[in-house]
């Protein structure tokens, strides 16, 4: 049973200094300090039950993301949970179309990522009280801009489809869990050393799909792709990510030099926002044998459709917190599903593992029913500032068994984290001499 009046939303500024130690690089992303906007909500239920959401940022972008989440809250604040999920779809459209924010918007930037941090924070309380059938799922999704590729019945069909054999996924699933690769051992910044020995735990604790980073510099991309290639072999998977360093003939030229080290697909090779930039390059990579990858900072369902439509991409990278939480990444799952497109998550960050595990399950247990050319990224940092931290198991997400979003991280790391008067920053500054 759904209960409560939101009476609290409290946002938090906490970053993690990943930069020291070169986690997180890639060839746009020199520096990054992994945080998130984090939102707590409390109702007057009496229950107990918190809803907590976050969203990924880097460094700095964090301050600017917690004033557009103090920007949204009085669209929660006072609101009964029940008159929220009762029209999701309602609520979700009054947060992406508020009058006053929309134009630094709409559902893009800033104000995207703070909708997510507060929407994640009510899936989060929500998932707690109750579950959802196919119906209640459908009426969280706003199907405006994308009816003319999807529309609420064909929707409803492909759930109602999706009904059949689940009990059998859900076994497998508990069973051997959904599968992984691994984006930790080839960060830009890490030196060949360090790749080689992240290699070899790795390759030990049995991950059999490796992801690397290039596209700053080609020389040194070649030797790292085939000291990667080399020690992992000819038969695993191994995939590379530019972080859109290139223009579209850079990319494919750059990445004509990469196919001897046989790459599944390239990610993110040049703008997100360049569609038909992606088409091309994908038509041009075809005989290559080499898929795009893209989605972890395409906007909003829009663009996805976009892609879709011109066949721009053949991994469709969903992000739990880029998106308006789960309302909207509801409806690129299924819009995927529609163009036969494998979705394959962007996770690592903060918490991106712990949230898109919920997803990439659902649609394997609920939409996609297939695990063909699907896999969750996953990276290896973070997870102990979580309540619920992720389980890997061979290579494999193992199923998250507690209600709720998996979002909450524990209140010690979330204290010695925030930005700038935790211990860690503190610290740290001192030391900066700020
Ligand atoms: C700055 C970040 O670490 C990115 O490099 C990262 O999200 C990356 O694109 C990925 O695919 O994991
Ligand atoms: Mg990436």
């Amino acid at each position: 049973m759904v209960r409560g009046r939101i009476c609290g939303l409290s946002v938090r500024d906490v970053r993690f200094p990943t930069s020291l130690g070169g986690h997180g690089s890639d060839a746009m992303h020199t520096d990054p300090n992994y945080s998130a906007a984090y939102v707590i909500l409390e109702t007057d239920a009496g229950d107990g039950l918190k809803g907590y959401g976050i969203t990924f940022t880097l460094g700095r972008g964090t301050e600017v993301v917690v004033c557009a989440v103090n920007a949204l809250a009085h669209h929660v604040l006072s609101k009964d949970l029940r008159d929220i999920v009762g029209d999701f779809r309602g609520f979700y459209r009054q947060l992406t179309s508020d009058g006053q924010l929309r134009w630094i918007g709409p559902e893009k930037g800033a104000v995207h990522l703070a909708t997510a941090a507060v929407l994640n924070a009510v899936w989060d309380l929500w998932a707690k009280q109750e579950g959802k059938d196919p119906r209640t799922l459908l009426s969280c999704i706003d199907f405006r801009y994308i009816t003319d590729v999807l529309t609420e019945e064909e929707a409803f069909e492909i759930l109602q489809k999706g009904q059949v054999g689940k009990k059998e996924r859900e076994e497998q699933m508990l069973m051997h869990g959904y599968p992984a690769y691994t984006t930790s051992c080839a960060w830009l910044g890490y030196s060949d050393d360090t790749l080689k020995q992240l290699c070899t735990e790795a390759l030990k604790d049995g991950w059999t799909r490796f992801k690397v980073k290039v596209g700053a510099d080609l020389q040194d991309d070649i030797r790292r792709c085939r000291l990667i290639r080399d020690m992992i072999g000819p038969e695993k998977i191994l995939m590379m990510d530019a972080n859109q360093r290139w223009d579209v003939p850079e990319a494919v030229e750059w990445m004509s030099k990469l196919a001897e080290f046989k790459p599944l697909w390239i990610e993110e090779p040049t703008s997100p926002d360049d569609i038909l930039g992606h088409a091309t390059i994908s038509k041009a990579l075809v005989p290559l044998g080499i898929g795009v990858a893209t989605g972890e900072q395409c906007h909003n369902r829009v663009i996805f459709k976009q892609l879709l439509q011109v066949k721009a991409l053949q991994f469709l990278q969903i992000d739990s917190c880029r998106l308006g939480s789960v309302n909207e990444n509801l409806s690129v799952l299924l819009m995927a599903k529609k163009f036969e497109i494998p979705v394959c998550p962007h996770a690592g960050g903060v918490g991106l593992c712990e949230l898109v595990q919920h997803l990439i399950i659902f649609d394997f247990i609920s939409v996609s029913a297939s695990l063909k050319n699907r896999m969750c990224e996953y990276v290896d940092h973070l997870h102990e500032h979580f309540r619920y931290p992720v389980i890997i198991k061979k290579a494999s997400y193992m199923p998250p068994k507690d209600a709720g979003y998996s979002t909450e991280m524990k209140t010690d790391s979330v204290q010695k984290h925030q930005y700038p008067d935790g211990d860690v920053w503190k610290k740290l500054l001192a030391a900066q001499g700020n």
